[in-house]
């Protein structure tokens, strides 16, 4: 099989056109994803590249050989900044080295009339430019489970292809009249660019995708005043703690908190203060609580937390969150919790285990508030861990 050159070159333009066209499509669709943005001018800046070496025809040499690697390397810049904006890093000024690099080398005629200089140079550049998209990529392995593994193996086949170009490519001038391609390699370098930037592209859109969806699940999960868990979350988690606890015959234990006379705070020192002390309870509870814990609010001034932990242990706990709550005062607002707590020995429930602790919760309140109450029964129940009866 024989591959043409010329139609080669066409076809690239053609699918460099068509993608720059999609991605500038999708970037304003996305409200101007930044990622997206970047990734759309390093492939108009890549088309322009290719268009540039095209006038190799014509005998130019300035255009194709200067200005056409520069655009192609300051395209390969634009995507180091698109995986560094998903990864949440600055874009910095490495962007423009090698633009910067091969403008300088260039003023040497030992370079700039040296096909084969040119090439090495040429994949070098490249390869530093893909080894820093993939360590970029890498960054961001944990907010993409699905497309991680297709965009860092479509990198690497890129890296390994100009790897192999060091080698393979003797930089032999093309004997076609007229070539648009620099030497004989030309061919296998055109078709694995329009291979590469069709890969690339759906890959950066799929990327961006799955970003998206993670984020309004996220959005879907949480609180927005304080950034906790939300009910929702809560009651999902529940399921597997649930399931661990029966695994290992663990004791599983709900707090609920409930801050005291609140409609009073917001009250007297206003709406804006209450979403303060909100705040200030969830942080000071958050510190205190062990990091296996989920905490979640489950709206208004009510709280609750889920940890795999015993009766005694949850008790001290929750004395702990109480006084440390006592000794807060956000803007020299001073408020209180009144907590309610349900341990679980084995088969845990978590819906009773929240019946029970809702049950303790109206007991503290009931006693005088700023308090912490166990749920205790009368009945012998087997699963449910009570505390001596208070008086
Ligand atoms: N600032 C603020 N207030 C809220 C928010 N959500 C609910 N509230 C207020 O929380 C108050 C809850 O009042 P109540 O249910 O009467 O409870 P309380 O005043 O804390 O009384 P006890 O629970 O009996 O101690 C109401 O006034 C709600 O308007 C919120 O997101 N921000």
């Amino acid at each position: 099989m024989s591959l043409d050159v010329y139609t080669l070159f066409i076809c690239e333009l053609a699918v460099l056109a068509f993608l720059s066209i999609v991605m500038l499509f999708a970037w304003s669709g996305s409200q101007y994803d930044r990622v997206l943005g970047f990734t759309s001018a390093a492939l108009v800046m890549i088309l322009i590249a290719v268009f540039l070496s095209s006038l190799r025809t014509l005998g130019l040499q300035f255009l194709p050989v200067g200005l056409g690697n520069i655009m192609l390397l300051l395209g390969y810049g634009m995507l180091l900044n698109a995986f560094r904006v998903f990864a949440g890093q600055p874009c910095g000024y490495s962007w423009l080295g090698g633009a910067l690099l091969w403008a300088l080398l260039c003023l040497f005629p030992a370079f700039y009339y040296s096909l084969p200089k040119r090439i090495i140079v040429s994949c070098l550049l490249c390869i530093i430019y893909i080894a820093a998209l993939i360590q970029s990529l890498s960054r961001s392995r944990s907010a993409l489970r699905i497309t991680f593994w297709p965009a860092r193996l479509l990198l690497w086949i890129h890296l390994c292809f100009h790897v192999l170009r060091i080698f393979l490519d003797q930089g032999s001038v093309s004997p076609l009249r007229g070539a648009i391609g620099g030497s004989t390699f030309s061919v296998y370098v055109i078709m694995e660019s329009i291979l590469f930037v069709i890969g690339l592209t759906f890959t950066i859109m799929a990327m961006v995708n799955e970003r998206t969806q993670i984020k309004y699940k996220q959005a879907s999960l949480l609180d927005p005043l304080t950034g906790v868990w939300n009910r929702r979350a809560l009651f999902i988690r529940a399921e597997k703690l649930e399931a661990r606890c029966l695994q290992h015959n663990a004791p599983l234990s709900v707090i609920l908190f409930d801050l005291d006379h609140f409609k009073s705070i917001n009250d007297r020192y206003g709406h804006v203060q209450g979403d303060r002390v909100l705040i200030d309870f969830c942080q000071v509870t958050m510190a205190a609580l062990p990091a296996d814990a989920y905490f979640s609010r489950l709206g208004g001034e009510e709280f609750a937390a889920i940890l795999i932990s015993s009766a005694p242990n949850t008790y001290a706990l929750s004395e702990r969150i109480r006084l440390a709550v006592q000794r807060s005062a956000p803007n020299n607002v001073n408020y209180s919790v009144s907590i309610g707590i349900a341990t679980a020995r084995r088969k845990p429930q978590f819906a009773n285990l929240m019946v029970a602790a809702d049950e303790a919760l109206y007991r503290a309140k009931a006693r005088g508030r700023n308090r912490v109450e166990a749920f205790f029964s009368d009945e012998p129940a087997d699963t449910m861990e009570w505390y001596p009866r208070q008086t």
